[in-house]
């Protein structure tokens, strides 16, 4: 019989199919997919293709609206890729290259700058163009070790700290990550639905819910500048407390509510090894302690991947730290956003627009994406050979111009 792409309809029977066949494809077995209902109701399944074989979904793909941050603070639209899978029984027959290649076209033509995912594998996506953007890292802190003032509290200066409740945190929450959010490059909006989510409100993931504590930050006037999330496993040696905590997720919108959290987690009794769980790569956590070497890296990898499909745009929204001129030449494997361009910027703006001047720089979309948000510099990119300088000392000036203050980090997988 032959293969059917098309996007899913409103119906129950279709959305649950589809919804069976994304399951399948990340191995979880039929029986712990639940709550059918209320993800009809809830998720959003606007642009979910599948493919189907007969009346059997084998293929799954969802892209929506994604709100990114870039450098600078200027937010462009993403098109996000989701819930990508081909079933076993149909694989490497080209499902996903016929599904992501009718994607982005469509983004493009609607006029998104880019498209974001989080890879499953790294070796799934650098040929449609994406590369990986900004990365996360894992530490595991021996408290005992750090060397922190076990007799720690904010001082009132610094604010206040308190446990807050899911329905606080649901309330307080999303106004605190939309400043969060602006200020760092590669963090993307949270829809409502993540908030329910991630406080236990709606439950629908196969995996059970994990109750977790809350911890609020104010600042000295009041307002909530950092939120951390974390789980707490008891445990002792030879009748002393010897316990565990793992960070659930930890945000701040100022360095202060950042340090404050951090040194919060680290000064609770009983606890002997904080996992900070996969957060931002460029944590002030290792640095803050009196004893760094307390941190050990325990994990560090991409995270957030892009691809670019307008790069003018791109370049145009993005801040710059210094004055200067490129030609960029980019070259993308499906013909969507490459060309050369030239990009006059300085810290006031940017123009870019396309250009028949020689080339300074020759990358393809994936590398630039590796540029574009700060991840990896262009003298690193030029020595690992996967951008080429046309004219000398080329990546040296990207660099002054490309240069961010802090890395790139997406905190939410979607
Ligand atoms: C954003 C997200 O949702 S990430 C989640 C991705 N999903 C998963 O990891 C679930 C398990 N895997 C799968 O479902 C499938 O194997 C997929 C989706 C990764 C690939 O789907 P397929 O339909 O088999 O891919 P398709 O046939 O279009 O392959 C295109 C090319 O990519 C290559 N490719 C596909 N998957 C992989 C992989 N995991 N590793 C390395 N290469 C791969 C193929 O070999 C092929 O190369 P070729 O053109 O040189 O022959």
């Amino acid at each position: 019989m032959a293969l059917n792409t098309r996007f899913i309809s409103e119906s129950p029977s279709d959305i649950d199919a589809w919804v069976r066949a994304v399951y399948t494809g990340f191995f979880t077995p039929p029986e712990l997919i639940t709550h059918m209902e209320e993800r009809r109701a809830k998720q959003d399944f606007s642009r979910a293709r599948g493919v189907f074989d007969g009346d059997r979904c084998v293929a799954t793909f969802r892209s929506f609206d994604q709100e990114l941050t870039v450098p600078g603070g200027a937010i462009v639209t993403s098109n996000a890729v989701s819930a990508v899978t081909v079933a076993a029984t149909h694989r490497r027959r080209g499902l996903l290259s016929g599904l992501m290649t009718e994607d982005l076209a469509a983004a493009r033509e609607r006029g998104a700058a880019a498209a974001t995912l989080i890879a499953a594998e790294y070796r799934i996506y650098g040929r449609f163009g994406f590369g990986p953007a900004a990365s996360a890292a894992r530490w595991e802190v021996d408290v005992h070790r750090a060397g922190l003032d076990p007799r720690w509290t904010l001082p009132g200066a610094e604010g206040s700290l308190a446990f807050a409740d899911a329905e606080e945190v649901r309330k307080l929450g999303p106004e605190l990550h939309e400043r969060f959010r602006r200020g760092r490059a590669g963090a993307v909006h949270r829809p409502p639905l993540w908030w329910e989510r991630n406080t236990g409100a709606v439950r629908f993931d196969p995996e059970p819910w994990k109750e977790r504590f809350w911890v609020l930050h104010r600042d000295a006037e009041g307002v909530p500048q950092g939120l951390a999330a974390f789980r707490v496993e008891e445990r002792s040696v030879n009748g002393a407390p010897n316990t565990r905590a793992t960070v659930m997720g930890l945000l701040a919108a100022t360095p202060a509510a950042e340090r404050a959290l951090w040194r919060f987690l680290l000064s609770i009794d009983w606890l002997a090894t904080l996992d900070t769980g996969m957060c931002d790569p460029d944590s002030l956590l290792p640095g803050l302690l009196p004893d760094p070497r307390a941190a050990l890296l325990k994990e560090q990898a991409d995270f957030l991947w892009l691809r670019p499909l307008d790069v003018p745009r791109l370049l145009e929204a993005r801040g710059y730290a210094a004055e200067g001129s490129l030609v960029l030449d980019i070259r993308d494997p499906l013909g969507l956003s490459g060309g050369r361009f030239l990009l006059d910027a300085g810290p006031e703006g940017a123009s870019c627009a396309p250009t028949s001047r020689p080339a300074d720089l020759t990358l393809g979309a994936g590398t630039f994406a590796k540029l574009y948000l700060g991840e990896v510099t262009a003298a690193k990119l030029a020595a690992l050979g996967e951008l080429d300088e046309d004219t000398a000392r080329a990546s040296d000036r990207a660099d002054l111009l490309f240069r961010t203050g802090r890395r790139p980090w997406c905190p939410d997988g979607f």
